[in-house]
């Protein structure tokens, strides 16, 4: 589903930030992207979610190679993908339950048949008090969550999340790793960036541990 093969990525004229990463996600998998602060994960989720393009070597993601991608194929690619970004990338002007609902209707989807997913989905996460109020005054932890059900109401083939509990308790960071596991279940490929090794431990997958550019994977 995607393959690397000696990929170096670097910002501008600065050094590479990524150096000969090779690997393949199999579908279907489960993997942890881990390590230091500063190795690349960041920037490996970026490429992964289409946002850059390596700056060498070669990438291809559901078969596709990424230096040959028309315009045109990005946002089809895309919406294939659900992605948890670290800054969560919510609506301002939208509430809770339309920012998560939001995916589904740009694929063209009747209300009637996702309001009540949508809304279970929110209770299941914890935000079943904030259904209709917009994301300012929602706390981090909340806007993480939201953007974790935002990115996972669509049943994705390929899950990215980057530092998904990064702003939430234990308990409720077990939680959504149960969701994450339940995902992966029903066939969505997942990886997910972290720092938390206490989350880790508490799945048997593959970890790709960064190191100062390059990854290491450990079965
Ligand atoms: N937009 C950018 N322009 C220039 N350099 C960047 C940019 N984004 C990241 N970097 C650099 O790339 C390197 C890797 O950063 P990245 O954010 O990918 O690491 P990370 O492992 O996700 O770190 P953290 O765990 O602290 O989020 C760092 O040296 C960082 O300064």
């Amino acid at each position: 589903m995607i393959r690397f093969e000696n990929v170096g990525l670097r910002y501008g004229m600065g050094p590479e930030v990524l150096r000969d990463v090779s690997f393949v996600i199999d579908r279907g998998s489960f993997q942890f992207l881990t390590g230091p602060s500063g190795a690349g994960k960041t920037s490996l989720m970026r490429l992964l979610f289409l946002a850059l393009k390596p700056t060498r070597g070669l990438m291809s993601l559901f078969d596709h190679d990424v230096a040959t991608l028309s315009r045109t194929d990005l946002p089809t690619l895309r919406r294939r993908l659900g992605v948890v970004f670290q800054d969560f990338r919510l609506l301002d002007h939208l509430s809770t339950y339309e920012n998560v609902a939001l995916p589904l209707r740009v694929m063209g989807k009747e209300e009637t048949s996702y309001r009540t997913d949508v809304v279970e989905l929110l209770h299941w996460v914890g935000l079943g008090h904030r259904v209709h109020v917009h994301p300012p005054v929602l706390s981090g932890g909340e806007k993480q969550r939201a953007a974790i059900a935002r990115a996972v109401i669509t049943q994705p083939e390929l899950l990215l999340a980057d530092e998904p509990t990064g702003n939430v308790d234990p308990t409720l960071a077990r939680r959504l790793l149960r969701l994450f596991m339940e995902l992966h279940r029903l066939g969505t490929t997942v990886v997910i960036a972290t720092h938390d090794i206490g989350l880790m431990d508490q799945y048997d997958a593959r970890r790709f541990v960064l190191n100062e550019g390059r990854v290491h994977i450990y079965d």
